[in-house]
């Protein structure tokens, strides 16, 4: 390990610290080097280092306070392989400025972050409503029909459209996006080290064919968008960069910086939500008695008519439910990795230029501080003495991440989560398939943590 870099466990020659643990056993893993090693640390992957960073001041410290040193990715196989560079998510410098500002101004427009999305977000809450009345009474997998419905309202955002829940091509594209979020996974020596991805049991070889196949299903959609261009009639995200495109020549406004943000909003936008719905699904068949409150809060405010923003703040137990689904599931445990602008010293530690810097939300999600004992589900840790949904638990999660470059779509996944929840509460009271043994709560580590497949039985109010 170079000097003067963050302490860790001892490097074998070459390997460093390549087979320390499992990828899929990183969270814990990590919990573990940080009892051994402190918040900050680093584990060498063959000759390149990697530091975590454990703790909420630390994170706060290095994302917020130190903000413009902290903006870029560090060169991984998905910004140096597979995007060149390009893109929203895994871009650095003037092309992620450029395209983050542009992804704001043009989501703004569009709706996002105003309220008058949410009649979208109703309409496939309804479509999912419907889909899932063909299983009333019986067992079934809820996960399928989650995607399908979220991915639909980035869907609708990005191209204009929806897809119909039997629509075969989009229901293979779903298909093919859990595949990848379930396999992929960062801690892997391959995110490092692309040409790794050709051993057995790297799931980045599936990830460069998903990305092929999500690519030529955007390409598709973007010519039909190119034939019926009109720039007085900009309907959604697509025509929104096309018309960058027509005032902008020789710009990095190309086709290619196109259809790779398109991927990334499609799999960031509709992997997490549905993950964390379904996390949701799950917290309810394991706690009928905050089931039976949510319901009693809903009823008494709206009885069967649709929920709306407005409505947030005057049921203070449903959005206290939704952040302790979204503490416990503990979806992203580590942010998507950093690297300094340039040589950066903290705490007496070198961060040198360019190193990876992974951000451990998982260790504040966890904080025995800041939640006390965090491994139970307790919503009502997120109310006050008046029953609000206010104060420093609330304040001091950051399941979206914190700073300049956190998650993009933190609103959209915001009014998801509570118009989907209390839609359902409404309509469904939610039973285990077997009282005598409740589905699993431990989580898979994938690209995100995600619950094993499990079945819910829905039955109609
Ligand atoms: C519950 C749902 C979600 C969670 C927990 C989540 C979490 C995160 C996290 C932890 C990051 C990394 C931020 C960092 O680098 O520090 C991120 C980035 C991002 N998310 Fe989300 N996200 C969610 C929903 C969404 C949705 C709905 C969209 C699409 C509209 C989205 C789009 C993105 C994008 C584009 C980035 C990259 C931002 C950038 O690099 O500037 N996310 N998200």
């Amino acid at each position: 390990r170079p000097k003067g870099l963050p302490p860790g466990p001892t490097c074998y020659p070459f390997i460093g610290n390549v087979g320390l643990f499992k990828p899929s056993d990183a969270v814990q893993a990590n919990r573990k080097l940080r009892k051994q090693y402190g918040d900050i640390y680093t584990v060498m992957f063959f000759h390149k280092p990697m530091i975590t960073v454990h703790g909420y001041d630390n994170i706060r410290e290095l994302l917020v306070k130190n903000v413009d040193m902290f903006l870029e990715r560090p060169i991984t196989i998905i910004n140096g392989v597979f995007n060149k560079g390009k893109g929203l998510m895994w871009s650095s410098g003037p092309v992620w400025e450029e395209h983050r500002a542009f992804a704001l101004t043009t989501m703004k427009k569009l709706g996002f972050g105003k309220h008058s999305l949410q009649g979208q977000i109703m309409e496939e809450v309804d479509c999912l409503m419907d889909e899932v009345d063909k299983f009333e009474n019986k067992p079934f997998d809820i996960h399928h029909a989650l995607n399908t419905a979220v991915s639909n309202v980035i869907c609708s955002l990005l191209f204009g459209k929806r897809f119909d829940h039997d629509d075969t091509k989009f229901k293979n594209l779903i298909k093919l996006l859990n595949k990848m979020f379930a396999s992929t996974n960062p801690s892997s020596p391959a995110f490092v080290f692309p040409l790794l991805r050709f051993l057995p049991g790297s799931g980045f070889h599936n990830m460069e064919k998903s990305f092929r196949d999500i690519d030529a299903f955007t390409k598709e959609i973007i010519e039909e968008h190119r034939r019926h261009f009109d720039e007085n009639n900009i309907n959604d995200y697509v025509d929104g960069f096309l018309f960058e495109q027509t005032q902008k020549k020789n710009s990095t406004f190309t086709d290619e910086q196109l259809i790779i943000s398109v991927r990334e909003f499609f799999g960031a936008g509709t992997e997490t939500t549905a993950t964390t719905l379904r996390w949701a699904v799950l917290f309810l068949i394991h706690h009928p008695e905050w089931q039976r409150k949510l319901r009693e809060d809903i009823d008494a405010l709206l009885a069967q008519s649709h929920p709306k923003m407005e409505h947030k703040e005057q049921l203070p137990r449903v959005e206290a439910f939704i952040l302790e689904v979204q503490r416990h599931a503990n979806i992203a445990p580590f942010a998507i990795p950093r690297a300094p602008k340039k040589d950066f010293c903290y705490n007496g530690y070198n961060f040198p230029k360019g190193i990876c810097v992974c951000f451990a939300l998982d260790s504040v999600l966890m904080d025995p501080d800041i939640f006390p004992e965090p491994s139970k589900f307790k919503p009502e840790r997120f109310l006050d003495k008046d029953g609000k949904c206010t104060g420093e638990p609330k304040e001091k999660l950051i399941p979206f991440s914190t700073g300049q470059r956190s998650c993009v779509g933190e609103y959209l996944a915001k009014m998801e989560l509570f118009l989907f929840v209390t839609r359902f509460l409404q309509k469904f009271e939610l039973k285990p398939e077997n009282s005598n043994c409740l589905p699993s709560l431990e989580p898979v580590l994938g690209l995100t943590n995600q619950p094993k497949p499990f079945n819910v039985i829905l039955v109609k109010r």
